[in-house]
């Protein structure tokens, strides 16, 4: 990353978006996302798409921390975040999920999402011996958070069921389930739709929406255009690395540039 911090000043002030400014990144040489920038409102629905290979994930990685950026920063809810840990991104409110759910198999859905409760005093030894009370308050609001999550997602049924047996769909919506326990402002999510079947697809989409309602926005990575469409305010388009287009869905998708970067038009 850039060490000096210009637009940091216009961070401070834009408390309620995501702003992403002239993000690079190369693997050994090889150049995968060139002065990439947008904003998006923190409390929205927004899409990110692009043909396979265009950059997405490696992007998400870089705005939520898992991978750091040759340059550019990143600007969130007021705050610049560049250089910042995933964990302190986290800590900041923006979630994460992952394009192959990254949930624990051998634990139970219910473990699995007291497990993604940040912070939790038990992990401190001193606190252990010293702060018993502190500890059984904490667990039992995780507990509490987590029930929560689970009448909320409609996996309260299966959530002493150990997570390496759920459905694909089952898992995604654990994965944005793990995202919730952090409370976060935002959640990127990468790929929610993929290999889940159509039924679930429309019960994820109206969580999401439900979610939003609630004030947490959404950036999202998704292939299935007409699902995304169908659920975001706004998209931003990559392809081979650079930012594309950003519009409605309607004008992305009618956009002809970006119909000819999605398989020569046929979108
Ligand atoms: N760790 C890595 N090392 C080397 N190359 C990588 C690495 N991660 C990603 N790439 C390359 O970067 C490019 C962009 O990959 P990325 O996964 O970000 O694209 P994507 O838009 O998310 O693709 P898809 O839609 O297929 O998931 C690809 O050419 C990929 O092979």
């Amino acid at each position: 990353m850039t060490g000096s911090p210009p637009g940091a000043a216009d961070h401070r002030r834009s408390v309620d978006q995501l702003i992403v400014e002239g993000i690079s990144k190369s693997f050994g040489g090889v150049r995968v996302l060139t002065d990439v920038g947008f904003s998006v409102p923190v409390g929205g629905l927004s899409g990110l798409i692009g043909p396979n290979g265009a950059g997405k994930s490696t992007l998400f990685s870089v705005i939520s921390g898992f991978q750091s950026g040759d340059a550019g920063r990143v600007g969130f809810a007021g705050r610049d975040l560049t250089g910042l840990s995933a964990v302190d991104r986290v800590r900041a409110g923006m979630g994460r999920t992952f394009q192959v759910p990254r949930v624990f198999a051998s634990l139970t859905v219910r473990q699995n999402l007291a497990a993604a409760a940040p912070g939790q005093a038990g992990e401190h030894l001193i606190d252990v011996f010293f702060r018993p009370g502190r500890i059984r308050r904490q667990e039992a609001d995780i507990a509490a958070r987590a029930d929560e999550i689970l009448g909320f997602l409609n996996l309260a049924r299966v959530a002493d069921t150990l997570a390496g047996g759920l459905s694909g769909g089952q898992r995604k919506l654990l994965e944005l389930g793990r995202a919730l326990m952090v409370r976060p402002r935002m959640i990127l999510l990468d790929e929610p739709f993929a290999g889940v079947n159509p039924v679930l697809i429309d019960e994820i989409a109206v969580r999401i929406r439900e979610i939003a309602a609630g004030g947490i926005g959404f950036l999202i990575v998704e292939h299935n255009l007409p699902s995304l469409s169908a659920l975001v305010e706004r998209m931003i388009v990559i392809d081979r690395g650079r930012l594309l287009a950003q519009g409605t869905p309607a004008e992305v998708l009618a956009d002809p540039v970006v119909r000819e970067a999605y398989m020569g038009g046929a979108v």
